[in-house]
């Protein structure tokens, strides 16, 4: 046990699982991660989740973590999100089933099928103003852009129409979500429970989903590939029968409803909130945008070419990401002891890898604390695994383009229709997603 890495398991089970918690809700956990480099270095041991955990940080131990294959590194995850998302969900399936599973979601993903979408998004985004900007003097951001980027889920990749149906599913996602990274302790009134509860219900309703996409494919009024699902329950494979089990479908479908939405509202409501404190960037922003509006009718949708020259756009976008990732870190699981650094990570225990530490590092980004968008001017300078807002290797986020055309879509509506001011104090927290505390209630004003 010598060569076990620096610092203490703490109380079993618990461990320092309250403590990073408390810091996420402060917004002091890049801090308290600090703070544990500071005192440990660069890899230590500690108890998170309910397991043993080596924590690793650095662009060498970033590298290790997203490169390791499945005999090295599985991806299993804590055992409250596999309770919520299911355990044959891609982040929890590795070797020729994550390939399988993740190559049925791709393509859905790429940019081919992408391009199709922009038109479509335009719509949802320019009715999701109609319907909760226009007219109102004071709107809350973050809950307006969870509902806008849901909605974008459940018409573009699950074909699931506006009513009652979406409504339900808005709030038991959320409820699910906070469960996430909760102690899995399943009591009355625990946050995991309510998740768990809230889970129960959304898989009773995919499965409907999928039973109502199953007649439509037999009765062939279904297009396979008009929807995620349909594509899913359309790839048989000719010896063994479905290539996709139900099963994989519905723990699938929980996966990238959750990871499809959350994160891409938090990035916008970062933006938002950004173009109200800078605005010498708010208005380069606008000068990129308004140019592209010119060219149009007033109503017409963007197309992919517009989205092409939103570069400075998705600059900010980025940098926004660095400063604030969504994705505060993640867990891999030791298939068999490792060696690194010249300590024991043994086999069993969790890896823990955050993005902040790279993000904030000096000698990768001088001035780590100030926002500069023209550090993304060159992308290729950045040395690899360094920026990991959407992780990177063979697990890299394959909603990557996705996010970028709705976020574009949504900045380009937003900063060209309206201006607006923050009403409340802009503090936020981490839950574990970065949230303004109070919602980001801004007052709004609609321009000409
Ligand atoms: C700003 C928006 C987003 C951010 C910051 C983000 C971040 C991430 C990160 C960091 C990972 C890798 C986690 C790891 O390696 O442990 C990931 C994986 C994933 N993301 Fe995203 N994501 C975003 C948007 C999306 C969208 C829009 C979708 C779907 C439409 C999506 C679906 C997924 C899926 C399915 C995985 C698992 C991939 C695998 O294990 O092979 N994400 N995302």
């Amino acid at each position: 046990t010598e060569n076990l890495p620096p610092g203490s398991l703490g109380i079993p089970f618990f461990g320092q699982s309250l403590s990073l918690l408390q810091a996420m809700r402060a917004n002091t956990a890049e801090k308290w991660i600090e703070q544990r480099v500071q005192k440990y270095g660069t890899i230590s041991k500690l108890t998170l989740f309910g397991k043993s955990t080596v924590f690793i940080c650095g662009q060498a131990a970033n590298k290790l973590v997203f490169t390791s294959d499945g005999n090295i590194l599985s991806n299993q995850q804590t055992q409250s999100i596999r309770m919520i998302l299911g355990d044959r969900n891609l982040l929890e399936l590795s070797g020729p089933d994550h390939k399988r599973v993740r190559e049925a979601l791709i393509s859905f993903l790429k940019p081919e099928p992408l391009k199709l979408y922009v038109g479509k998004m335009s719509e949802e985004v320019m009715l999701h103003m109609d319907t909760h900007w226009k007219g109102k003097e004071e709107v809350k951001v973050l809950p307006l852009m969870k509902t806008l980027t849901f909605n974008i889920i459940c018409s573009l990749l699950f074909g699931v129409e506006r009513g009652i149906r979406r409504e339900k599913l808005v709030n038991w996602f959320q409820e699910m979500i906070e469960g996430m990274w909760a102690i899995p302790m399943n009591m009355p009134f625990t946050t995991y429970n309510r998740s768990l509860r809230a889970n129960k219900r959304a898989q009773i309703l995919i499965k409907e989903l999928i039973s109502e996409k199953k007649s439509e494919i037999e009765q062939n009024t279904g297009d396979s590939y008009q929807d995620l699902i349909t594509s899913m329950l359309s790839k048989h494979d000719k010896q063994n029968g479905e290539a996709i089990s139900e099963k994989e479908i519905i723990h699938n479908v929980l996966l990238v409803m959750t990871a499809g939405h959350d994160t891409s509202s938090i990035l916008i409501t970062f933006m938002v909130r950004l173009f109200a404190n800078e605005p010498s960037i708010y208005k380069a922003v606008l000068q990129e945008q308004e140019d592209i509006a010119k060219s149009k009718q007033s109503g017409e949708s963007l197309t992919w070419d517009d989205l092409g020259k939103m570069k400075y756009t998705w600059r900010v976008a980025l940098e926004t990401l660095r400063m604030y990732p969504p994705v505060f870190g993640g867990f891999r699981t030791a298939v068999k002891d490792i060696e690194y650094n010249g300590y024991l990570i043994p086999k069993g225990w969790q890896v823990f890898w955050v993005t902040s530490m790279t993000h904030n590092d000096d000698k990768v980004f001088p001035e780590p604390f100030k926002f500069d968008p023209s550090r993304f001017e060159n992308q290729a300078a950045i040395p690899p695994y360094c920026f990991i807002p959407f992780g990177a290797g063979s697990r890299i986020c394959p909603g990557y383009e996705f996010a970028k055309i709705e976020t574009l879509v949504t900045m380009h509506y937003l900063v060209t229709r309206f201006t607006w001011e923050l009403c409340a104090d802009n503090n936020f927290c981490r839950v574990p997603m970065p949230v303004p505390t109070k919602g980001l209630p801004v007052k709004i004003t609609p321009r000409k």
